[in-house]
């Protein structure tokens, strides 16, 4: 029957408009890393970490000379032997990040063929960095962005840097993505299920330590006194993990590493607790370290290799780092269950659109 509508498309006899596929951009970001471990190289990384008030509260006058006359010129040649001690041909975070990208591109291809998904890696500071990222989609005309920081627990001093970065590139363009930013998932049911598994895992290996220490990165005292909530959030995806392992309250222990500067950082410290168990001579000690989604320098230089020594030569005895999740099976199930409601959401979206205009639809 013909339509009595005079102003109706379908008496218009032009081709009928053709929509693409929703082009999406998910972006995995993590901290950054050097490009190289040499002291340049480093010396760069440091500046542009360092330089941001995120992460370093000092006034910034005191700040910038502080950082140019008295950490710029040292620290670097001491963290880039550091480094070398850890690099493959490549720095472990970034390597990890592509294999992450890599991994989870062919799960939600798989999950979602309606979309045109582009998984992206990115970088607070350093390459590849989430300014490129975010300069890629736009060149590509991708307007559906979800991003995931990488940083489980939440903080000011982590994620909120991807936040920024992004705030400062949005009053510079005319055409904007809608946006989604996956604040934290540190107690997610697939996080802990991930976490508890790797242990599992580990001490059908190895054999279960007397203790369990959950090292998370720490953060400086008066920043969590202000309102980071990060050491809550550490302390409950610990206390999540311990429950679904069954653990007994002398069984495990939460701590706080990689101190950097003079003040006061969230307690207790892990080379100090690891210290006073060696000298209490502990038997056994299984690290993990929650906070890091990739093994990096303060997974597999600070605690497999530095605060082993600290633990065996106080007088502890059998010690083992558990690798971070990297790129494992459960750890992508996971990324991809805090993924698929969002891209979910924007398939439903697309379904909305009459199929007739959707012009190249996977099979
Ligand atoms: C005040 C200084 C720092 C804060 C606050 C901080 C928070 C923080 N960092 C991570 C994750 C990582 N940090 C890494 C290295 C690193 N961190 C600091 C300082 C602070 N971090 C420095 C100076 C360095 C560089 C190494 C050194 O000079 O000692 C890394 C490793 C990167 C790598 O290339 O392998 C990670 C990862 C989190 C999660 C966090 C807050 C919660
Ligand atoms: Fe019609
Ligand atoms: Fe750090």
């Amino acid at each position: 029957m013909n339509c009595v509508n005079e102003s109706c498309y379908c008496r218009d006899k032009s081709p009928a408009p053709t929509i693409e596929r929703t082009k999406v951009a998910v972006i995995l970001a993590n901290l950054g890393t050097p490009t190289a471990p040499t002291p340049a190289a480093v010396r760069s990384y440091l500046r542009e970490f360092l330089s941001d008030s995120r992460v370093i509260e000092v006034p910034r006058l005191i700040w910038f000379f502080i950082l140019r006359l008295l950490i710029l010129p040292s620290r670097p040649k001491r963290v880039a032997k550091a480094y070398a001690s850890i690099w493959t041909h490549e720095s472990p975070m970034r390597e990890t990040l592509l294999a992450q990208v890599a991994a989870v591109q062919a799960r939600v291809s798989a999950a979602f063929p309606a979309l045109d998904v582009q998984v992206l890696p990115a970088m607070s500071y350093g390459e590849p960095s989430l300014r490129d990222a975010m300069a890629h989609c736009h060149q590509q005309g991708i307007d559906q962005w979800v991003v995931l920081p990488l940083f489980p627990q939440y903080s000011a001093t982590s994620t909120a840097p991807l936040y920024d970065q992004i705030a400062r590139w949005i009053p510079q363009q005319r055409r904007l993505p809608s946006l989604q930013i996956i604040r934290d998932y540190h107690a997610h049911p697939h996080y802990i299920h991930a976490l508890t598994e790797s242990i599992k895992a580990h001490w059908a290996a190895n054999g279960q330590a007397e203790k369990l220490l959950f090292s998370f990165h720490g953060i400086p005292q008066p920043y969590a006194d202000k309102g980071d909530p990060y050491p809550e959030h550490c302390r409950a995806t610990a206390a999540a993990v311990v429950r679904e392992l069954g653990l007994s309250d002398e069984q495990w222990c939460v701590s706080f590493q990689s101190r950097f500067g003079l003040q006061e950082w969230v307690k207790p410290y892990t080379d100090a607790t690891l210290k006073a168990w060696g000298e209490q001579s502990l038997a056994s000690v299984d690290v993990i370290c929650p906070a890091f989604s990739a093994d990096c320098l303060e997974t597999l230089e600070e605690i497999a290799v530095e605060n082993r020594e600290f633990f065996q030569q106080a007088g502890g005895g059998r010690y083992a780092y558990i690798d971070a999740l990297n790129a494992n099976e459960l750890h992508i199930d996971m990324m991809q269950a805090l993924l698929a409601p969002r891209l979910a959401a924007i398939e439903s979206e697309q379904s909305a659109i009459p199929a007739a205009l959707l012009s190249s639809r996977a099979t």
